[in-house]
């Protein structure tokens, strides 16, 4: 398959690796010291599972030269979609699948919106944890890599996609047919686990260590399950317990994306997590005290430290 990557981040520059080591054509969309750097010495992931070296890529700042896409895997941070998706257009054709890994709902009705109905986009989404850690290199504590993908009715795009995902190493992938329900099950736990890490500076291990702390993080998987249901989606009974004892299996040293990001003075995906649950609440009439507080605790640093 052709497969381009746009944003070439944690998530992308992983998901590409994994995809060529695997023998798919892939081409990477970047820019900056991490452009030059995949250009002049490949893409390097290191991880506990499966480190790998691709001494040559195809990278490029420029989509159009990666025409025809089977298969474009959407991978920028969600304040960067609208341009990054206007720069698409010279890539996706009326066959192009627009794959979304973003957290969040709205992936997919802000590329279609931006893509001005060119192409088809899906929504997915994946459980990976991966940073830039230094230009061309990308750093994961390994653990978890899988991508649910929207089935899409059975298409055969999507299907050969899995296929190829089943052939790389440290990278799975499922097709569903509620791909509304993945999206907000990831959604519910991450903007849960977002808040807590980013709001009080700790990873999950401390934050669960305390009972007030881990009953914080278990108030906004609730409030996040109310909301979910509110919205018409279905989630199982039990949702928050199981999420529980999700993240007392995480490392204790596990941090989200959104985390990283504060720390290293860069903006927050905030308003399409925490202030994303907290506009929720008040559109349906659902109390979210502990999202409105994570989401108030947090809104001076949405802009970046760049931004003062
Ligand atoms: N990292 C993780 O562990 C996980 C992240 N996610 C989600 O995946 C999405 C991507 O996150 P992540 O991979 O961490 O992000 P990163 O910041 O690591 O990667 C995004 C990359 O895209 C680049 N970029 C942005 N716009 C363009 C453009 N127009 N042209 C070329 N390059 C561009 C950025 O460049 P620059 O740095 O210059 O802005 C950056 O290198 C987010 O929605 C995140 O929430 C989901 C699961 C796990
Ligand atoms: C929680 C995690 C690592 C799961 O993939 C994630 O999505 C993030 O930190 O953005």
């Amino acid at each position: 398959m052709r497969i381009a990557i746009m944003g070439s981040g944690g998530v992308g520059a992983y998901v590409g690796a994994r995809l060529q080591a695997a023998g798919e054509e892939v081409g990477f969309i970047a820019r900056g010291a991490h452009l030059a750097a995949l250009r002049e010495s490949g893409l390097r992931l290191e991880t506990p599972e499966e480190p790998l070296h691709l001494p040559q890529v195809t990278a490029t700042d420029d989509p159009a030269a990666l025409a025809p896409a089977d298969v474009v895997l959407f991978c920028v941070k969600l304040w960067d979609t609208a341009d990054a998706a206007r720069q698409l257009r010279g890539l996706v054709g009326p066959e192009t699948r627009v794959i979304t890994l973003q957290n969040g709902i709205d992936s997919v009705d802000m590329v279609t919106e931006a893509l001005g109905g060119v192409g088809r986009v899906l929504g997915g989404c994946i459980y990976v944890s991966a940073v830039i850690d230094r230009p061309g290199v990308i750093r994961s504590p390994g653990g978890f890599h899988r991508i649910v993908v929207d089935a899409a009715g059975g298409d055969p795009v999507v299907a050969a996609f899995v296929q190829a995902c089943g052939r790389a190493r440290a990278l799975e992938c499922e097709a569903t047919d509620d791909i509304a329900a993945a999206l907000w099950q990831k959604f519910i736990g991450l903007a849960g686990v977002s808040s807590t890490t980013s709001l009080m500076r700790a990873p999950m291990g401390r934050i669960l260590s305390h009972p007030e702390s881990a009953a914080f993080q278990r108030q906004l998987f609730e409030e996040g399950i109310a909301l979910a249901r509110a919205s018409g989606v279905h989630i199982a009974d039990g949702m928050a317990d199981t999420m529980m004892g999700m993240v007392a299996k995480m490392p204790p040293s596990f941090r989200s994306s959104m985390s990283e990001d504060l720390e290293r003075g860069k903006p927050l995906e905030l308003p399409w997590l925490a202030g994303r649950m907290h506009r929720l609440g008040l559109a349906h009439g659902v109390p979210t005290p502990a999202y409105s507080a994570a989401y108030r605790g947090l809104v001076v640093h949405e802009r970046g430290a760049a931004a003062g």
